[in-house]
């Protein structure tokens, strides 16, 4: 089973329209090898100016969360429908710092999973342990439990790419070892085989994220069951081209 190779950026609340001119610029110069998908998460207000400056055909625009319900009265709330209106077919639901950060709850990922995808966009729900829990020898435990809370929302798993960002790594310079990023991902699989089919676990692309960049992203790549990544900071800059380009 071939997985298309997927590169996310997530700029989180990143950027201006200069410096997204400079990003949009890079990426529409970027030779994208044939199959690999490339999305890029831009903040809400920036999703239409993104969208404008990219003519590369196989670079897309996401955005970073959006809420549960359609429209009403929840002040400063973007809905699944906006994004659809506004042609953005890709959403990252559930990322570290809407968890931990903002208090976000498995519950309400899981319902953000499925209003996303009852609306017809992508999604690519994120999971991950902090250190404490990894060094408690949880990681399994917790990823799996958010694994569940996503599974039962989840009515079409071709709209669905995970990934997989541990805490500890996001932001840090301290990127998982191919080797403990290549073992979680293997789980995953396990789990998605147990848990939902041997059709989805072999279908399904987990992107591992956290420090990754130019320079460690070919080993990464390399590993069997990493499908590609969700890149914060690197994103934002030129080396995003040589990650885009991992594979190769
Ligand atoms: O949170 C991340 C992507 O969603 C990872 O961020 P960094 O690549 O900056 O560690």
């Amino acid at each position: 089973m071939t997985r298309n190779f997927f590169v996310g950026g997530n700029w989180k609340m990143n950027g201006s329209k200069a410096t997204i001119d400079t990003i949009t610029d890079g990426l529409n110069a970027t030779k994208v090898p044939e199959g690999v998908e490339v999305v890029c998460g831009a903040p809400d207000v920036y999703l239409t100016y993104a969208q404008s400056k990219i003519t590369n055909a196989s670079v897309h625009v996401a955005a970073q969360n959006c809420y549960k319900e359609a429209k009403g009265a929840f002040t400063g709330e973007t809905s699944a429908d906006f994004l659809k209106d506004l042609g953005v077919n890709w959403v990252i639901l559930g990322h570290s710092e809407r968890r931990h950060v903002f208090g976000e709850s498995d519950e309400l990922i899981g319902e953000k999973c499925k209003k996303a995808l009852e609306t017809g966009l992508n999604i690519i729900p994120c999971i991950g342990e902090q250190l404490e829990e990894r060094e408690a020898g949880k990681t399994e435990e917790v990823v799996f439990n958010q694994m569940k809370f996503i599974k039962e929302n989840v009515s079409d798993w071709s709209k669905v790419v995970i990934a997989y960002e541990p805490v500890w790594a996001i932001g840090t310079g301290k990127v998982a070892t191919p080797e403990q990023a290549q073992d979680i991902h293997q789980k995953l699989r396990e789990w998605l085989k147990t848990e939902v089919s041997q059709e989805v676990a072999d279908s399904v692309r987990i992107l591992y994220g956290g420090s990754v960049n130019g320079k460690n992203c070919k080993e990464l790549a390399g590993k069997p069951d990493i499908d590609g990544f969700l890149v914060g900071g690197a994103s934002l800059k030129p080396e995003f081209s040589d990650i885009i380009r991992a594979r190769e």
